[in-house]
């Protein structure tokens, strides 16, 4: 049985539970062997939605978070509320050629393909304390170039924030030097 010392702990457990109740596994979705982990059923129920952005929100308040990065797609859905409720700002890191000013470019693997990621050159720099927050953190490919990123701004990565972690696929080896807080591992 886990136990509950601190509020940060009682949120991680209620958001794990929103998390095994409304995520649904879709097999062989994107490509065959991938079981992909649906997160709209979430979205679409208010109280479990709530209850992931509040321990989400829990982790950027502790980590003294100024600046929340969202990653598209689905990281966008989270880092906004995240961020409104800790006062920060919200910083889109996005796929290729969505941005519309000078941009920082980096290439990357994931769980189901290669994809390059942006961001605005100056939507960042020295003395942001940033939190990158995403759905999910699977070969960890997503999160390094994320967090490159950042850092080629001059900020401070504190970490990274997701609601499930696939254990399996290793990626916190990916990226050591990155704090991870999941809500819940698979
Ligand atoms: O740890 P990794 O192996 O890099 O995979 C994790 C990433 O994969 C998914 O994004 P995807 O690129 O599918 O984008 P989407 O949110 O637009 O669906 C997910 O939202 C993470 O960003
Ligand atoms: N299995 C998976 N489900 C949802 N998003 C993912 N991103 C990478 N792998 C994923």
């Amino acid at each position: 049985m886990t136990s509950i010392d601190t509020p940060q702990d009682a949120a991680l457990a209620a958001g794990a539970e929103a998390l095994r109740t409304h995520v649904r596994d879709v097999h062989d979705f994107p490509q065959p062997g991938v079981v992909f982990k649906d997160i709209t059923p979430l979205l679409a129920t208010p109280a479990a939605f709530g209850t992931v952005i509040g321990a989400l929100a829990e982790t950027a308040r502790r980590a003294g978070a100024t600046v929340v990065a969202g990653i598209e797609a689905r990281g966008f859905l989270l880092a906004a509320p995240v961020a409104d409720r800790v006062g920060a700002g919200i910083v889109p890191i996005r796929k290729q050629g969505k941005l519309p000013g000078r941009t920082v470019a980096e290439s990357y693997a994931l769980e189901y393909g290669t994809a390059t990621l942006e961001i605005h050159h100056d939507a960042v720099g020295p003395g942001d304390r940033v939190l990158i927050v995403d759905d999910v953190l699977a070969t960890g490919g997503t999160a390094a170039a994320a967090a490159n990123l950042i850092r080629h701004g001059g900020a401070e990565v504190l970490g990274l924030a997701v609601l499930m972690e696939l254990t399996f696929l290793a990626g916190r080896e990916r990226i050591p030097s990155l704090d991870v807080t999941a809500l819940l591992a698979i």
